[in-house]
């Protein structure tokens, strides 16, 4: 094995654990051993051109990369070239969605159709071996732990567990908000099952966490795609608008967490109801008002 192959090993091995690692220097291994040969160096390297982790963002050579690892034979990129090949014009694909106003004070809005059943039931199936069990933080003690106002489980994608499909989906969702995508925490996948939930709560920062605020930003946007539909209850829930949302599969929602002003809005405390049969599915991405680390 090539000395950047043997590299590239290590660096992946990195990312896939989640291990703080220096940005630049792994994108550089990844290009080093996709060049050497290695088919999956060539999918990190067009994972990494399409988010901008330790490159600038460059979304039709990702694709272009995306082929090329097809061609060199890395398997997992086939049903992605598969999927997106339908995108006939990524620019066209990629581009806002319409959207309607569901509520004016916090303006809360939803976009039907966001994403078709395929996309829809791409992403449950990249999210299901992702799941775990969902913490909240002790505040007595600063551990995380189990907690009955928490039970629904998650699973986010970490760089090695991207796909274009997904990278795509962040920049219609960033078109269609009109913010900047290098804001965007990682993109998340809930599942519900039958009984569970995801109590009242707030997505803002609290102000509480001011050092979070200064080094992550606040939390503008909360932005949910429900990914199925075949479950009963399981709504969004806001409690204070006394509001029950839930869209069909592919629609999505989302609102603003804070004022004009940018602080916290307290009536966008909301929950996610418990489905009382089936399960849920539900893509979940907040965003920043800061650039976030890539990956
Ligand atoms: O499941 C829902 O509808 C709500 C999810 C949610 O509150 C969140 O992602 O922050
Ligand atoms: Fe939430």
């Amino acid at each position: 094995m090539s000395e950047a192959i043997a590299r590239f090993q290590q660096v992946r091995a990195a990312i896939e654990a989640d291990r703080a690692i220096d940005i630049a220097q792994a994108y550089a291994a990844i290009v080093a051993a996709a060049d050497a040969g290695d088919p999956q160096a060539r999918l990190f390297e067009a994972y990494a051109t399409g988010i901008g982790y330790g490159c600038d963002i460059d979304i039709p050579q990702a694709f272009e990369l995306l082929s090329i690892a097809d061609e060199a034979g890395a398997p997992q990129a086939t049903p992605q070239v598969d999927l997106i090949g339908t995108y006939k014009d990524v620019d066209a694909w990629i581009a806002s969605r319409p959207i309607r106003d569901v509520h004016t004070r916090p303006r809360i809005t939803m976009s039907d159709a966001f994403i078709d059943e395929a996309l829809c039931n791409w992403l449950i199936e990249r999210g299901r071996p992702l799941q775990e069990q969902s913490l909240v933080y002790d505040p007595s003690t600063g551990q995380p732990i189990q907690d009955a106002s928490r039970t629904n489980s998650a699973g986010s994608f970490k760089l090695s567990d991207l796909d274009m499909p997904t990278i795509l989906l962040r920049q219609r969702i960033a078109n269609t908000i009109g913010v900047d995508v290098r804001n965007f925490e990682r993109t998340s996948v809930f599942r519900y099952e039958a009984g569970q939930t995801f109590g009242e709560h707030a997505d803002y920062i609290s102000l509480d966490f001011s050092a979070e605020i200064r080094q992550r930003g606040q939390r503008p946007y909360t932005f949910l795609i429900y990914l199925n539909d075949d479950y009963e209850g399981g709504e969004t829930h806001f409690l204070t608008l006394g509001k029950k949302l839930r869209g069909k599969a592919g629609d999505a929602i989302f609102w603003r967490n804070v004022g004009d002003d940018g602080a916290p809005d307290e009536v966008t405390l909301h929950a996610g109801d418990p489905p009382t049969r089936g399960e849920k599915w539900l893509l979940s991405q907040f965003i920043r008002d800061k650039a976030q680390l890539p990956g």
